[in-house]
């Protein structure tokens, strides 16, 4: 994405106002990446595309590494090819500052909690191994060409328009489907998992102040706070009135081949770089997908409603 003016994600998570946008699938192909650059002529650039699913990386695994890893590459070089920048020598002013979203997924099986900047990588998945790549490509043409690219290191960010089939989104679906009597049963994976869960537009605002920065520098974006799967979906479940031990089976079939167990944001980088924090709690971001999820099941048609369980793999 390629930044507009102002605030670029509204609370509810709607996008507003991006002057281009390049979707995921031109991640593939150099040449219509450079004639985006070249046409927009944008001062920052947003580069969050890849295949986010992790599950997806190992049946995909070369996909995985073509967009999510080799497409940050193709990114950085439109971006180093229209601006005719061929060492850190050349000056790099006017050429668009750029932010590439790095993953704690690099972190994988941790070396340490909560991590930093300064945690060695160890990722558990063809996903991660991909946005670490992509995360050593940007400091490499930040070093070699001078440009203002940086990589925020970003913990599971959420909001009510959360891809259904990340645990946050199955969750809330599930939660307003069980309680509008449209479904018994949630079928989950791992409930043990330890995740640092914040709000998208927490993050959205934090992307924007990295590349208002004086100097580039790489930044560690989380909560600081973690929570069990178990946790979240006891919380979703009591939100609406109900227990959760009366809905939600274990389906092995939903376990991953390598899992990350705990992921926990160390932010004291970021708050006292930037001064950002988030702002909205783990309890009031459940609370919102929830609503949100008990709105769309009620006001969508039967057909709207059953294929956005579909997807999330709960109808
Ligand atoms: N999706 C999913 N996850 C489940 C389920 N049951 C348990 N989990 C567990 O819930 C955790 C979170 O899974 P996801 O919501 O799929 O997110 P993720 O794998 O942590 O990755 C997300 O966050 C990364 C940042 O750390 C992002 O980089 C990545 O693209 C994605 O947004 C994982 O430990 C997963 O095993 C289930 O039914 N579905």
């Amino acid at each position: 994405m390629v930044r507009g003016q102002g605030r670029p994600y509204a609370r509810d998570g709607r996008p507003l106002h991006p002057d281009i946008r390049v979707v995921s699938g031109d991640l593939l192909d150099q040449t219509s990446l450079i004639a985006a650059v070249e046409q927009s002529c944008p001062t920052e650039v947003y580069n969050l595309g890849a295949l986010s699913f992790v599950p997806v990386s190992w049946k995909q695994p070369t996909v995985a590494a073509e967009v999510t890893g080799k497409g940050v590459l193709r990114m950085l070089e439109a971006i180093r090819i229209t601006a005719g920048l061929s060492s850190s020598r050349t000056t790099s002013s006017g050429v668009p500052r750029f932010y590439q979203a790095s993953t704690s997924e690099m972190f994988g099986k941790v070396r340490e909690s909560p991590q930093s900047e300064t945690t060695p990588f160890h990722p558990r998945s063809p996903y991660g191994v991909a946005k670490a790549f992509g995360h050593y490509m940007v400091q490499n043409y930040r070093e070699s060409y001078g440009m203002f690219a940086v990589s925020g290191i970003l913990f599971n960010h959420e909001s009510p328009i959360r891809g259904p089939e990340f645990v946050t989104r199955k969750v809330s679906l599930g939660v307003a489907a069980v309680k509008l009597g449209l479904m018994d049963k949630l079928r989950l994976g791992n409930l043990e998992a330890e995740r640092d869960w914040g709000f998208a537009g927490d993050y959205v605002r934090g992307m924007t102040m990295m590349l208002a920065q004086d100097e580039p520098e790489d930044l560690v974006l989380g909560t600081g706070i973690t929570h069990r799967v178990r946790d979240l979906v006891e919380f979703a479940f009591a939100h609406v009135g109900l227990d959760w031990r009366d809905h939600v089976e274990v389906d092995s079939r939903l376990l991953r081949p390598a899992e990350v167990e705990l992921l926990c944001a160390d932010l004291s980088r970021a708050r006292q770089k930037l001064g950002w924090k988030p702002e909205v709690s783990f309890e009031e971001l459940v609370a919102m997908m929830v609503d949100s999820d008990l709105r769309l099941l009620t006001d969508s048609e039967d057909a709207a409603g059953e294929a956005v369980l579909e997807q999330a793999g709960l109808w």
